[in-house]
């Protein structure tokens, strides 16, 4: 660092003895997701904006919208989208978005993880809400944070009955039932130990022929999964058929945890069998890791990407909304006091699953993509009003997933280095908290802003913030995705924040 840089920790530091900055306790609330992606940008040089394309795709973007009269009703159009403007609604937004994350696969389009939902074959983000609609359809109420509380109880008392949790090796702690917690460094890294590897498919263990690694079917080798080194917090990356041994080694312990709660799963499509009591009353069902299977079952052989930690965000978001909302996610919105910004900052602070953070430059920097379009989607399903809404909207920024970066770079709102375009052409995964996935979620957020600046600036009456932009984009995105009209891919990074 040479001596002209701004050492912002220092600055922070300073700033924090002599009290200067001190944030006003009376000042509204914000994010600084906004000024962090400013700051990114900024300071980025592997990830550009291009202002010339953002003047142009203000004119396409803005016509599109008004020819499509985009707007918070839009929400609720989609197909899958609960309607009813109720407190059943803020539940299922609220779990959809504890889970709305990393639904990416290695595998083609037949091999990836699929549900079968109302006649229909959804992936990706959609996958998430059929398997939800599919589960209430069931009578599993999967929506209800005192299901998951409760089930974490029920899945502890499973599990000594089964008497596995001394039988876990200590090689994969977040594995052991009652190990604590995932390491800490997990949650502050981002990056966490994969769950295991999916299973090869069955055929392989019936015939003991193995897919050959080379073939082209198989993820490229540089294609690896990272896990955190759960004891000295380093990052290892793995290449995706170690890990398949890795499981195999263990498969024997993890899996006779589950046989001893219910028969394996009888093949692709099949979720562990519900006995006949759970089918016959699937409202008493208890929210173990089987239900969970059942209720996150794929039509292919690959299950939902990190299963075990989204089963973590629910027992997490479970416990916290008992022990400080009365288990219910309506009171987290009132406490909010009607700021979008308030209530982004307090699922941040409360819930470590959505506290989305990352370091740029020695200075931490905010994204908090999961509490963000919970409020996004809260705002748009209740069209503003009731449950839906804040004082404060317009400080809400485009959520920095792997789908609307796609989008802006295809439209040459941004562009990479030659290496980052590279390395994301190849579909090699981009370690969670990579200099470069920053660059690209920051950059994202800010060419929203300054594409929103210039929709004003040319339809000053616009009815248009981060949030519509965002939404268009990402059903834009996947209409071209649809239409085989996809250029870059997406870049890849296996996370739990987005
Ligand atoms: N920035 C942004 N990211 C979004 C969405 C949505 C869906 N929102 C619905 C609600 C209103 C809109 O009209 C949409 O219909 C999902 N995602 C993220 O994308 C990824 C999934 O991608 P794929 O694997 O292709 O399905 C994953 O990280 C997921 O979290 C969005 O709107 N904006």
């Amino acid at each position: 660092m040479s001596d002209d840089d701004v050492d912002h920790e220092l600055l922070a530091l300073m700033r924090q003895k002599f009290g200067l900055g001190r944030a006003n306790p009376n000042a509204p609330p914000d994010t600084k997701v906004l000024e962090h992606a400013q700051f990114i940008c900024d300071n980025s040089i592997d990830v550009a904006i291009s202002m010339a394309h953002t003047k142009l795709a203000a004119i396409a973007v803005s016509e599109e919208m008004q020819k499509r009269e985009y707007s918070t009703k839009s929400w609720s159009e989609h197909e899958l989208h609960p309607k009813a403007k109720d407190e059943a609604t803020v539940n299922f937004i609220f779990t959809m978005d504890l889970l709305n994350f990393s639904f990416w696969s290695l595998r083609g389009e037949e091999e990836r993880f699929t549900v079968d939902y109302k006649g229909r074959k959804w992936t990706g983000y959609w996958s998430l809400v059929a398997a939800l609609q599919r589960a209430l359809d069931e009578g599993i109420p999967i929506t209800s944070p005192e299901f998951w509380f409760d089930g974490e109880k029920d899945e502890q008392e499973v599990r000594r009955n089964a008497g596995t949790a001394s039988g876990v090796t200590k090689s994969a702690p977040w594995k052991d039932p009652e190990a604590p917690r995932l390491p800490n460094e997990a949650f502050n890294t981002g990056v966490y130990p994969d769950p295991p590897a999916p299973r090869l498919p069955n055929e392989s263990f019936d015939t003991g022929v193995y897919p050959d690694p080379e073939s082209p079917q198989q993820p490229a080798a540089s294609e690896a999964n990272v896990t955190a080194n759960s004891h000295d917090g380093s990052i290892e990356v793995a290449d995706e058929r170690i890990l398949e041994d890795q499981h195999d080694d263990d498969s024997d312990i993890w899996s006779d945890a589950l046989e001893a709660q219910s028969e394996e799963a009888a093949g692709p499509g099949q979720s562990p069998q519900l006995n006949e009591e759970e089918l016959a009353a699937p409202q008493r069902v208890r929210c173990t890791e089987d239900v969970l299977r059942h209720v996150f079952r794929s039509s292919t052989n690959e299950e939902i990407p990190m299963f075990n930690l989204r089963v973590h965000c629910l027992r997490e978001a479970g416990r916290v909304l008992h022990d400080h909302f009365d288990g219910s996610v309506v009171t987290l919105i009132q406490d909010a006091k009607g700021s979008a910004a308030g209530l982004v900052n307090l699922l941040a602070d409360r819930f470590s699953c959505f506290k989305d953070e990352s370091n740029y430059e020695r200075k931490k920097v905010r994204f908090l993509k999961r509490a963000q379009i919970f409020v996004a989607d809260l705002w748009a399903a209740f069209e503003g009003e009731g449950y839906g809404e804040f004082n404060d909207i317009d400080k809400i920024t485009m959520f920095a997933d792997y789908r609307v970066p796609q989008i802006l770079h295809s439209l040459g709102l941004i562009s990479y280095c030659p290496p980052l375009e590279g390395r994301i052409r190849r579909g090699e995964i981009i370690e969670s908290g990579h200099s470069w996935e920053v660059q690209i979620r920051g950059c994202s957020i800010w060419a929203i802003e300054l594409l929103r600046r210039e929709i004003l600036k040319i339809q000053p009456n616009a009815k248009v913030n981060a949030i519509l932009l965002d939404f268009f984009l990402y059903d834009l995105a996947k209409e071209k995705e649809k239409a085989g009209e996809e250029t870059l891919p997406h870049h890849r990074t296996r996370s739990i924040w987005y």
